[in-house]
């Protein structure tokens, strides 16, 4: 049985007195992928760095697998994700970034690190600098980063930008792949048909309040 869960229990968050998210609660399960949709700065990246205990909310909890984020633990134990720019050292090549990451948890080892390039398209044989990389494989070394270490949970803040058509279609594979795994993805994207096509939820954040807006037949049984 898959009992991979992330629990998203009232959270709000005020910046300056501006509130940003209003008792958001939410429920992932395994073997799904959640898409969030909302206008530009309606709070999707907050909330998204809350889960990832990048940010602290300022009431209600976040509960990963059983465990509480800022209580129990600082940060979800196996999550992956992209948010904004990952700080990658821009005069090493994909490989040698995606090697320091990993020596932060060292969990996984060299050959683990380039299964993850080659998966998203990138040769680990490829020595050019990471700053010379084009956009779209700055994104496949982020969306890389972000899966390597086999993560349950795996937070997607825009994934597709820079990615070509082929690139798209490449990550949407490996995408639906990760949920038939049973991981959890959760997806920001402005794009309708990515939204359309991977999530099998679609949340909307609007004046704080997340909706849901739309649930896949297999989910309502
Ligand atoms: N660290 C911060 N300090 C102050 N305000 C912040 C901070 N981070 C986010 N905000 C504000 O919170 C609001 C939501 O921002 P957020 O980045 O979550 O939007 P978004 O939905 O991800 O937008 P986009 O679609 O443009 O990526 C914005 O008004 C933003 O200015």
């Amino acid at each position: 049985m898959n009992d991979n869960n992330l629990k998203v229990k009232g959270v709000s968050k005020s910046f300056k007195g501006e509130t940003v998210l209003e008792n958001v609660s939410f429920t992932c399960v395994g073997g799904h992928i959640y898409g969030v949709i909302g206008r530009n700065g309606s709070g999707k990246s907050v909330l998204f760095k809350i889960i990832c205990g990048l940010l602290s909310a300022d009431s209600g909890s976040v509960i990963a697998n059983g465990k509480c984020i800022g209580k129990d633990i600082d940060f979800p134990e196996k999550l992956g994700a992209i948010i904004e720019n990952p700080g990658f050292i821009w005069y090493e090549s994909g490989l040698k970034n995606l090697l320091y990451l990993a020596s932060i948890r060292n969990i996984i080892d060299r050959s683990k690190v380039k299964d993850a390039m080659r998966l998203v398209g990138l040769s680990p044989e490829n020595k050019k600098w990471v700053a010379k990389y084009s956009l779209g494989m700055k994104q496949r070394l982020s969306i890389a980063q972000a899966i390597m270490e086999d993560p349950d949970i795996i937070i997607l803040d825009e994934p597709m930008n820079g990615l070509d058509e082929a690139g798209v279609e490449d990550m949407r594979r490996i995408f639906l792949d990760l949920k038939n795994e049973g991981k959890i993805i959760l997806l920001a994207s402005h794009n309708k048909e990515d939204i359309e096509l991977l999530c099998d939820v679609v949340y909307t954040i609007q004046n704080g309040r997340l909706e849901e807006k739309q649930k896949i037949e297999t989910m309502e049984k």
